[in-house]
This record gives C-alpha cells, structure tokens and sequence, in this order.
C-alpha cells in the first residue's frame, strides 16, 4: 500500500515475506526499482491530504458500475476476515480507494485516514504496495512489512487483485490489508476469488444481447467461481471471456477477439439452439479448438431475439437458457400458458402456396369435428405452430394447448408426465402427486409432437386414453374421464416404422384421422413473401428494415434443411445486425452460413447479382405479393462468386484492408485469407 502509513514505534523490525506472500518475488524487486525512478524516498512522510469531496465524487461516477457489483462482495469478503484487524478496500484504476470497510483499530489514529475513500495508493505516488503494484502489473499479489517501498508502511501486509472489466481492460483492485502480525497466507486467495466473482457479476449484467456460454472441463465447476465465461454477439463473433473462460480456451483476450463461436467451440451458433432447446437443458458436451472438451451451459438475456422464436418460450422468460446452477429454469413457475402468438392462425398460416392451401382447407372441413390431426413435415416446417393454429381456430381456444414433445421427454418420465400421478406412486414423486398432461389439456387440444418417439409399452396405454376417454393417473387406482382433442406431429416415417414393428399400427390409425403433410421451406411457391412476413414480424417494434435482392436471391436457392426455424433465427440476427433501419445485405448474415455459401450452393446464381450489391428492397407497409424481379441468369455461375465479389468489393472499399473487410461481411479474416487466390490481384 501507499500513502505513507507511519510505523508505529514497536513495529521497528518487520520480518521479510512469509512464504506464499508474493507469487514472484521480482514483481517486488521491479516495483522497487519503478517507485525510486518515480523519485520518491523510502523516508518521505506519508500523505493524508484527501482530494475535495468534488473529486472523489468524479471518480465514484466514473467507477459506478464497478462500485455497483463489487460492493456486495466486499461484505462478503469481509465476513470471512472479520476479526482479522483488517479492512477491505476498493479503488479505481488509477489508485483511488472508493469503498473501504472493516475494523480500522490496528491503525494509529492518523493513519486511518489514509484507509479512507479518496485516498490514493497508486505506486506512482507511493511507491511498492499491493494495490498500486497490482494495477501496474495486472497481477495478484500480496506485499508484505518490508518489501513496501515507504518506511512508513512497512507494518502493514496487504493482498491485492486487479479487476478486469468484461472487454478485458484492468478497471480496479480490490485489496485487504491488515497489521502484517495477521498474515495469513489464504488472504490472497481469498481476494483473488472475490475479484473473479465481482468480474462474473459484471459479465451477467452486460451484453443485452448476447450469448452466454459458462463451461468448465469438469460440470461440477459449472456455475461456481472458477467457470470459464465467453460472451458472443447473436451471429458468433467473439466478444468476450473472463480469466478463466481465457485460461481454458488458452488464448489471451486480445487474440480470442479475432474468433468466432465456431472457431472456438466447433459449432455453429446457431446449432447451439438446437443444444439447449428444451424447459431446462442439461449441461452439452463440447471439443475447444485445442481439443479440450468442456460441459457448457448457455444463456440469452431475455432481449434476445431468439427468445421469441420458439412458441413455447413463455413471455418475459428466457426461452434458450439453462442458469447456471440453481438459476431462473430450476425456479420459474409451473409453465405459464403458451403465448398465443400473431402467427397462430390458419389465416396467417395461408400465405399462397398450393399445397399448404390445401392442408389448411382440409383442416378447416374437419375443424370441431372431432378427428385426430397427424402433422407429417420436416424439421422446422411449421408443424408445432400449425397444431397451434388449428387450436387457435377452433371452437376449444379458450381452453388449454398442451403441448408434449415425446422425444424431449425421458423415457422414464414420459408416462408420469403423460398419465399423471397420485402422491407416492414412485420414488421422487412430488408429495401431492402430478396432474398428467393429458388431463392439464382437458377440454382443450393435446398436441402430441414427435409422436414417432413415443416408447412402444405406452403406445398401448395411449391408444387406450384415446379410445376410453379415460385417464388413470399412477398409483390412482382409479380413472378419470378426459376430453381432448388430439393433433399429433412427426417428422419420422411411420409407416415405415409400422412395418418394422416400432409404432403400433392401432395407435396409428386411432391418431391418422386426417394427415397433413407441410412442404420443406425449399419446395414452397410463396418463399419471398414468407420471408416479408418473417421480416414484417421481427420489425415489431416499428424498424424499417429491407432485404437486399441478392440476399434473397441467395435465401431463395438455399435448401434450408432447419426450414422455418433456421430462417427465422438467420432473420432475426440479420435484424439485429442491421439494426433500426437499412437493409439486410449479405454482410449481416453469420458466418457460418456465409461458409456454407462459398462451398457454393446446387442452383445458379444470375451473374448480374454479383457485380453489385443490389439496391436497398424496403419492406413495405404490407406483404408484397409481387414475385420479385427474376434478373436474367446466365447458366453456371456460382454462389462462390458472389462470396468473392462481396469480399473483393470490402477489400477495395478498405484499400486491401483484410480486417476492416472481414469485419465489414462479418467473416474471418481467415476467410478471406483463403480466398487470396481467387481474388482479383488488385484488391489485396
Ligand atoms: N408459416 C410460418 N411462417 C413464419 N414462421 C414460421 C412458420 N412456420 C413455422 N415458423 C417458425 O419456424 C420455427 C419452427 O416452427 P415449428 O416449431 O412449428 O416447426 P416444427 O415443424 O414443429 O419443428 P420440429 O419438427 O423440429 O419440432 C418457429 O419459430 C416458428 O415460429
């Protein structure tokens, strides 16, 4: 410490450092050599002036956020050294102490105040001290008696650590200091620890719209202290990592700023929705780029657009998310309603392709009638919202939606969760027992999704409740009568599965009532005003957002194997890129499907899309049902071009900068690195 603390008279002959003190005894050597360079003598006499009430209130404005989340940890910190002459103290990055708590009697009463807010402990001003040299050396560390530089503090032991802000930039210390009589070799540890902690309360409450992913190699570290932390902007771009989050990936936070999730992780962003779909995902398994496997957990601040995109998140919840440890999921209520959402309407569903005009023609015949709907389609194709629409249209609306989603459900717990049961059925039932899903739909609409993942023992028990209309929860012993309507969904054959003696033929044709198949988003003839519709819904909040003719151009010849859900999601984060106003170009897209694009795509992209970047499509007030203008497409041209005109048109842009034109399309620059070959000669 700083500040010239007076040695008390009995206090003559401080010991050297106990052991453990100091990490690396040159820190102090080094220190001792920068405070003579600054001029000042071991001798000089300490200095109590504190700065004007004006000052000090400056730096509490400036350091607010740091003050805000370190506060409630230096009580914390202080309970576990109460009774320890020692105080706990908070300063700024130049020095200043903010906050100080505990017990200041093991000072004279002159040197108290230097333990007071305003007082500076920088080194440049007092020379080797544990806060002063922390900050100079971003470094932990404990100076202890005489290795302090001033004579006058010298009967002092003091533990510092440096707290670095979410964008890695050194913003405080966080330092005890006690008579050096009270060394106590856990000290540093301790404050090491607490400075970790206020650094991830930091991380929680920064980046809106950010990623979050929590992991650790071992899972039962996930949600403690030392889990590793790295925050992602929604289209994968690195944007952050706590120390540990660093250590484990083992990159330093300036190098890990030119990575992506993808490069970091192994996957695609948007594959990690798909990880952590679910009520309260379990922590995943996933390989770094060193080839260290670590258990993750993710979170998504409840701004997130991906947030709204499931029909199941409930509103104001998080609906990609997994809190660590005991977190939101583990105590959200029981699961509120689903949110009826504007999508959720035959009507809106009816957007011009023949084919699902049809399904929603029949579907409206057999409305209120009482025949069970089967959903046929592939993944993302819309058949959740389409059960919830035929729902919504119906005459049981007012009633409850339950949905099921018999492939998320563990095998175990899918009959209880189905059937219900009584108080003490099984172990780990609750004490009052659990009303089934079945009988939570009653009177409404029970949908029955991935119906092809239903164990085969309770297809019988199924095919039994829709045949009775009666439920028999377990351990009841008795039944109840129970009235639904049942839509069901699937995107496996079941036919197939049928004939080799993996679903119940009976069940099959109790459920079959009507079947509905929904085309691939590939196969639909209304694509470009779906892709409107998308874009009109996610511009709720009055942005004025277009679409670029190439990007549609580009989305119009993907095959998009995520169908609706992969749409949705690459929409959301281009609108999100873009922000309040502008058009989605092909800058705004991720990465990762950029990647995918320069691997080049099965239909030809007309070449007078690739000279330029088409002019700005704004969406307009209502869906556009004009087909877009076809440009001429002269045969065997590649989606690859394209790639490498947008990234020879950055690169000129930015006079052959590679990282202002990587950023600028929001690839690496690694990727275009690659592609220096194929670039024209003049843009690098
Ligand atoms: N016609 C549509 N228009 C706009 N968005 C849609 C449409 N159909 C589906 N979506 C959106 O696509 C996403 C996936 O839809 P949904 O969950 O209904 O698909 P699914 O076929 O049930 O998928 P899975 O088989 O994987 O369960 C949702 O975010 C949904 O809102």
């Amino acid at each position: 410490m700083s500040a010239g603390i007076h040695t008390r008279p009995d206090e003559g002959r401080v010991g050297a450092a106990p052991a453990g003190a100091s990490p690396n005894p040159d820190l102090i050597g080094q220190s001792h050599r920068r405070s003579q360079a600054y001029g000042i003598t071991a001798q000089a006499e300490p200095d109590f002036s504190s700065p004007s009430r004006g000052v000090l209130n400056d730096a509490l404005d400036e350091n607010r956020f740091l003050f805000q989340h370190a506060a409630p940890v230096m009580e914390t910190l202080y309970d576990q050294i109460v009774n320890t002459h020692s105080m706990v103290l908070l300063t700024s990055a130049r020095g200043m102490v903010l906050h100080s708590l505990g017990d200041t009697d093991f000072l004279e009463k002159a040197s108290r105040v230097a333990l007071t807010p305003g007082m500076d402990w920088s080194e440049q001003t007092k020379g080797t001290n544990a806060i002063g040299t922390a900050l100079t050396e971003e470094e932990a560390l404990t100076v202890h008696g005489n290795q302090h530089y001033l004579n006058a503090n010298k009967f002092l032991t003091c533990s510092a650590a440096p707290i670095f802000d979410p964008y890695g930039q050194v913003i405080g210390a966080l330092d005890v200091t006690g008579d050096h009589r009270s060394f106590h070799q856990h000290t540093l540890a301790l404050v090491r620890m607490s400075a970790q902690m206020i650094e991830n309360h930091m991380f929680a409450d920064i980046f809106p719209k950010a990623i979050r992913i929590h992991f650790h190699t071992r899972s039962e570290f996930l949600g403690t202290l030392v889990e590793g932390i790295a925050v992602f902007s929604p289209e994968g771009r690195f944007i952050s990592a706590n120390r540990s989050g660093q250590f484990q990936i083992g990159l330093p936070f300036a190098a890990l700023k030119a990575h992506t999730f993808s490069s970091l992780f192994g996957i695609p962003i948007s594959a990690l929705f798909e990880l952590f779909s679910g009520a309260m995902p379990n922590p995943k398994q996933l390989v770094l780029h060193n080839g260290v496997s670590v258990w993750c957990r993710v979170k998504v601040k409840t701004a997130h657009p991906w947030s709204a995109t499931r029909p199941d998140a409930p509103q104001g919840q998080q609906a990609f998310t997994a809190e660590t440890g005991q977190g939101v999921a583990a105590h959200a209520p029981a699961k509120p309603p689903v949110k009826k959402m504007q999508l959720s309407s035959l009507q809106y569903l009816d957007t011009g392709d023949p084919q699902v005009s049809s399904v929603i023609h029949k579907l409206r015949m057999v409305s209120g009638k009482d025949i069970p709907v089967m959903i046929l389609g592939e993944t993302g194709t819309g058949k959740d919202l389409l059960a919830q629409a035929i729902h919504g249209d119906s005459d049981r609306s007012g009633q409850p939606f339950v949905s099921v989603n018999c492939a998320s459900i563990p095998e175990t717990l899918i009959e209880s969760e189905l059937f219900g049961y009584e108080e003490g059925a099984f172990t780990g039932a609750r004490k009052k027992g659990a009303i089934g899903k079945i009988l939570q739909a009653h009177g409404g609409t029970l949908f029955l999704d991935e119906i092809g993942d239903m164990p085969k023992h309770l297809q019988a028990r199924l095919l039994r409740v829709l045949q009775e209309r009666r439920v028999s929860p377990l351990g009841a012993g008795k039944e109840v009568d129970v009235d639904v309507a049942v839509v069901c969904a699937t995107h496996k054959n079941i036919k197939d599965m049928i004939a080799r003696g993996d679903f119940r033929e009976d069940l099959y044709y109790r459920l079959n009532g009507l079947v509905v198949r929904l085309p691939a988003l590939r196969e639909r003839t209304d694509f470009e005003l779906v892709v409107r519709k998308i874009l009109k819904a996610l511009c709720e909040n009055g942005e004025q957002i277009g679409i670029s003719p190439e990007v549609m151009n580009i989305f119009k010849r993907y095959h998009w194997p995520g169908n609706f859900r992969q749409l949705h999601n690459l929409m959301r984060t281009a609108v999100v890129m873009v922000g309040c106003q502008g058009v989605i170009e092909l800058s705004h897209l991720p990465d990762d499907f950029l990647e995918e694009l320069e691997h080049g795509l099965p239909n030809p992209i007309p070449s007078r899309l690739m000279g330029s970047i088409g002019p700005a499509q704004p969406l307009p007030d209502e869906p556009n049902t004009a087909p877009m203008p076809e440009p001429a497409a002269p045969e065997g041209s590649r989606l690859e071009d394209v790639a490498l005109n947008a990234m020879a048109q950055m690169l000129r842009l930015h006079k052959g900068n590679v990282s202002a034109a990587a950023k600028a399309l929001g690839v690496s620059r690694n990727t275009i690195y690659r592609k220096k070959d194929l670039l024209p000669p003049d843009v690098l």
